[in-house]
C-alpha cells in the first residue's frame, strides 16, 4: 500500500486581510459622504527596519481603504519632553482619529510614563493601560493590540476550533504574547504561556493543538516543538543569515508534521495592518457618535 505524506497547508494572511478591507472600504465611503475623513497618525522615532516594514504595510493598507495618514518622524535622540509634546499635539488634533506609536521606544524615553499620555480613544494599538485592561476584562469597547487580534482573526477565518482547544503562546511581551494569550482565553481556549524561563519548552509546546510563536528568534521552533497535526501561527519577523525575512518557526522542518502554518512574510503581518485600519475606522465612528 502506498502511503502519501500529507503536507501542512500554508495559510496566507491575504484572504483574511482582503475580507476585512472589503467591509472597511464601504464603511469609509459612507463616512466620507457625510464629510468625515478617518485619519491615522503614525509616530516614529528614528528609522529601524521593523518599524519601517510596519509603516510601509500600514500606509499601503490605509491608502487602499481610503483612510488618510500622517507620519510624524522624530530624531533617534529625541527627548522625553519633545516626544510627549508631539504626542499631546496628536491627542488634541481633531482631524486625527487614531495614533500608532511604534514600540519599543529608544532607551532615553520612558515608555511606562508615555503610555499614560496617549488618549485611550485614539489608541488604536493598545498602548494605553486603559486598553490593556479592557483586553484583560474581555471588554470589546476598547482597542486590543493589532497583531494578537490578527492571530485570532486568522484562526477564525481558517475555521480552527479554539473553544476547549489547547493553545500554547510562545512569548509574553505586551505587544504580542501576553495579549494574544488573553484574546485566546476570551475565545475559551486553554492557554499556556511560555517564555525564556520555561522548562522543557519543546515538551510544553508540543502538547498544543495550536501554537502561536512570538519570540523574535529566527527559525527557533523546530520539529520537536510541534504536535502532529497542530496549527502554527508564526508571528515572528526576523532576518535570516542570508538577509531574508523569516519567522520564529523553521517552516521547512515542521511542514510535514503540522496541519496548517502561516508564512512569513505574507502571514500575520499583512492581517495586522488591516486590523489597524479597522481600529482607525472604529475610533473615527466613536468620536463622531456613529
Ligand atoms: N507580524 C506582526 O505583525 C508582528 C510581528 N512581531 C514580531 O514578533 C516577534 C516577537 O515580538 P515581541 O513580542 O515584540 O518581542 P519581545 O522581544 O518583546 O518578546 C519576546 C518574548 O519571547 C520570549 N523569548 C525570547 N527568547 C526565548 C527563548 N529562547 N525561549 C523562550 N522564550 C523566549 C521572551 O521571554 P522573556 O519574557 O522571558 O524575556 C519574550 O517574552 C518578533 O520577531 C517581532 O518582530 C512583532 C509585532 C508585530
Ligand atoms: N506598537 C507597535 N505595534 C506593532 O505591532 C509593531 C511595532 N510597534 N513596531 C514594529 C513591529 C513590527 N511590525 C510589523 C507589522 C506588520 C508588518 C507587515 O506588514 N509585514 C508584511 C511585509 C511588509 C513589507 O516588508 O513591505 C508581511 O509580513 O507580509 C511588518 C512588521 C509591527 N510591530
Amino acid at each position: 500500500m502506498e502511503i502519501t505524506a500529507t503536507k501542512g497547508q500554508i495559510i496566507k494572511g491575504k484572504p483574511v486581510a482582503d475580507q476585512i478591507s472589503e467591509t472597511l472600504i464601504k464603511e469609509v465611503n459612507e463616512l466620507v459622504k457625510e464629510g468625515i475623513n478617518p485619519k491615522l497618525a503614525i509616530l516614529r522615532v528614528g528609522a529601524n527596519g521593523s518599524d519601517l516594514a510596519y509603516e510601509r504595510g500600514a500606509l499601503k493598507r490605509c491608502e487602499s481603504t481610503g483612510i488618510q495618514t500622517q507620519v510624524v518622524e522624530l530624531p533617534e535622540d529625541v527627548t522625553q519632553e519633545e516626544y510627549v509634546k508631539t504626542l499631546k499635539g496628536l491627542n488634541e488634533d481633531t482631524n486625527i482619529n487614531g495614533i500608532l506609536c511604534f514600540r519599543p521606544l529608544p532607551k532615553q524615553l520612558d515608555e511606562e510614563a508615555i503610555k499614560y499620555i496617549i488618549a485611550p480613544e485614539k489608541d488604536v494599538d493598545s498602548f494605553s493601560p486603559i486598553n490593556s485592561a479592557k483586553v484583560m476584562e474581555g471588554d470589546k469597547t476598547g482597542f486590543p493590540p493589532c497583531t494578537p487580534t490578527a492571530v485570532v482573526e486568522i484562526l477564525k477565518h481558517y475555521n480552527v476550533a479554539l473553544s476547549g482547544s489547547k493553545v500554547a503562546v510562545l512569548g509574553r511581551s505586551m505587544v504580542v504574547g501576553k495579549p494574544a494569550a488573553m484574546l485566546l482565553l476570551n475565545e475559551n481556549a486553554t492557554v499556556t504561556i511560555c517564555h525564556s524561563r520555561t522548562k522543557d519548552l519543546a515538551k510544553v509546546t508540543s502538547e498544543a493543538d495550536v501554537l502561536v510563536a512570538a519570540v523574535g528568534r529566527a527559525k527557533m521552533v523546530k520539529e520537536d516543538f510541534v504536535k502532529e497535526g497542530a496549527v502554527v501561527i508564526d508571528v515572528g519577523i526576523n532576518v535570516d543569515e542570508e538577509g531574508k525575512l523569516c519567522g520564529d518557526v523553521d517552516t521547512d522542518a515542521v511542514l510535514d508534521k503540522v496541519s496548517m502554518i502561516t508564512p512569513v512574510p505574507a502571514g500575520v503581518g499583512s492581517v495586522t495592518t488591516s486590523i489597524l485600519a479597522k481600529h482607525v475606522v472604529k475610533a473615527c465612528k466613536l468620536q463622531n457618535n456613529k
